[in-house]
This record gives C-alpha cells, structure tokens and sequence, in this order.
C-alpha cells in the first residue's frame, strides 16, 4: 500500500459521521447488551457500567463519566508543585512551583519546547507519579496520600492515556490490548468483548482484531490505543505528544476525534505537545517552559484570537 492509499484508506475508516452515528447507536447498543444480559443471565448490574449506559443520545448531559459532584470543583489541582530528580548528587529541578486547575469538561493543551518539563507534568496529572513538594489533586483528593494499589485504581477508573508511542503490548492482539484495562477492573469477560467489539467499530478496526500491532500501521495502532484508554469510560483522556509519530493527515484525523469525545461525550481532554498547531482545538493553553508556567491562555475553539487568563483579547503567540 502506498502513503497515499494508507491515507484514504483511515479516512474511509475513521470519517467523523461515522463516529457520530457510533455514539448515536450507544443507546441502542446498550439496550441489546441488557436485552442479551437478560436472556443468558450472565452479565451483571448494566446501570453500574459506565460508557454505554447514558440512556441517552446527548451524552454530554447525561452524566456519562461524570466524576466531580460539584463541576465548579477543579478536576485536577496542582498546588506549588515542584518534581526534583535526584541524579547522584546532583538535583535537577523539572518543575518549579506550578499551580494550576483543570475544570471538567476542558480541552487543555499543555505546550511547551523539549525538556521543558510536559513529560514530568504528564505523569503527576496521570497519578503515575507524585510531586517532591507540593500536591496534586485529583477530584479533591491528594495523591500523595493514597497508597500504589489506590493510585492504581483511581488511574485505572477516571484516567485514559494515550501515549506517543502507542504502549500497546506487542505480544497482544488488537482485541486483547483493548480488554486489557477491563481485566484490570475485573469486568465481566462478556460484557467487555462487547465493549472492545464497539469501541474497535467506533475507531474502524473491526477488521483488525485479530493482528498484532507490529501488523498494523501507525494510525491504526494509535487508533488502538485510543480505544483502550475509552475502555472504561474514563471522565479524563490524557494524552502525551498523540500525533507525534504519525503522519500530518492521520494526526489530525486522531486530534478531530478527541475533539469530538471532547464535544459530544463531555471528556475531560489533556494533551501534552511542542506541536503549537494543536491549540486550535484547545479550550485553554498552558505554555510551560524550564519547569514553570510562563502563560495561560483561554481560547475559542478553531479561533486563532484567544483570551488571557484576565479575559484580555490576544492574539496567540504561535512562534
Ligand atoms: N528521571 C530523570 N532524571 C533526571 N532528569 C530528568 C529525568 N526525567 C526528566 N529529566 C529532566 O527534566 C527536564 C524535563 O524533562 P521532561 O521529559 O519532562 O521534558 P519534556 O518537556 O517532556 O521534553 P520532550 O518534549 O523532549 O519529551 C529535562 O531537562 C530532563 O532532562
């Protein structure tokens, strides 16, 4: 296959209307998982799963995935946060005091050059790391206080990461690396082949369920791993450099999806990235450079004016 028909091919694939009728068909397909749950008797309590039990078509309003009982709440809380590596005996400060607050319901891009410390960011805001000083909190509670096993399952249940190189496991098939954070939480086996079934449609790789990802391209894999961290209906989609290793066509396909999670389900969207062209589909930018937070800018959506923390109207600074 050339580059160009790879292209086409993800855009018959991964067309937006096709991923909006996905969405719309959620009811439906909800409604024929409880159907067939009652039929067999094998699947438990359907109300208790979240993602495909919004009951309703406007998923935004539904409360799916819905974490923080008071939205004016922030979602996340980085207070005075400051990452200090140890290397020998010398300390290396990646963050320097950072405060921020991410909402429910914001499309956030935090930009910054190399070494600037998005990475380091990354992993405090995805509970896979805590701060040296300072706290992180996530829905009011702070990280630091919860044991391995507790951040493992507040990272399992609210949080969908979506890695720059993918991290699927190679020795997994499509389905497989999809189940995988549903085993985790210990859904029921039917239920989430049902779930892995829908999401591999939804991101149009029904046909690929059973390749490896050393068989698939780019796109596809990325494609794969944004199924995955959907999996479990995460309130939250944290994503680190997403388009960083694939094409610029297929990379805006991807950011055009998130968009849509972000517009019609309501998630909560964080992307880590240099790649200043993503801000377009921001909500608000956090420009961090040498570990600190140089400026935060509100911004419409597809607009290139955007608004200053203090409301002013600017235009971006996009160099
Ligand atoms: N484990 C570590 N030990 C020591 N220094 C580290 C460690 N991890 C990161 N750093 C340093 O912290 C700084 C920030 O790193 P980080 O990976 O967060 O940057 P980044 O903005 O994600 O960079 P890039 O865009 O190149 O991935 C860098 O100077 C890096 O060298």
């Amino acid at each position: 296959m050339t580059l160009t028909e790879i292209i086409d091919y993800f855009k018959s694939k991964l067309n937006l209307s096709k991923f909006m009728d996905s969405l719309e068909r959620k009811t439906d397909f909800y409604d024929e998982s409880e159907n067939g749950s009652e039929e067999n008797g094998s699947v438990g309590n359907l109300e208790s799963i979240p993602y495909f039990n919004s009951g309703n078509s406007d998923a935004k309003s539904s409360n799916a995935g819905r974490i923080s009982q008071n939205k004016d709440e922030p979602l996340i809380k980085l207070t005075n946060v400051w990452k200090i590596y140890q290397m020998g005996e010398v300390e290396f400060a990646a963050l320097k005091g950072i405060n921020l607050e991410i909402y429910e319901g914001e499309f956030l891009i935090i930009l910054g050059p190399s070494g600037s410390g998005k990475s380091t960011m990354m992993n405090l805001l995805g509970c896979l790391d805590i701060p040296s000083k300072g706290t992180v909190c996530l829905n009011s509670k702070d990280i630091s206080e919860l044991n391995e096993s507790e951040l493992a399952i507040i990272r399992g249940k609210m949080i969908g990461f979506i890695f720059q190189s993918f991290n699927l496991l190679p020795t997994l098939n499509t389905e497989e690396n999809v189940l995988l954070p549903m085993e985790f939480q210990e859904e029921d086996r039917q239920l989430a082949r049902k779930k892995a079934s829908y999401l591999l449609d939804i991101v149009g790789l029904s046909n690929k369920r059973q390749n490896l990802p050393s068989q698939l391209s780019g796109g596809q894999r990325q494609r794969v791993a944004i199924a995955r961290s959907l999996a479990v209906n995460p309130p939250i989609i944290l994503a680190d450099e997403p388009t960083g290793n694939l094409d610029t066509k297929t990379g805006y396909y991807i950011l055009d999806f998130l968009d849509e999670l972000h517009t019609r389900e309501g998630k909560t969207i964080i992307i880590v990235t240099h790649d200043v062209e993503l801000v377009r589909y921001a909500t608000r930018v956090v420009y961090i450079r040498d570990g600190e937070i140089e400026k935060i800018e509100t911004r419409t959506k597809n607009e290139s004016g955007v608004e200053n923390e203090q409301g002013t109207k600017n235009e971006a600074n996009l160099n």
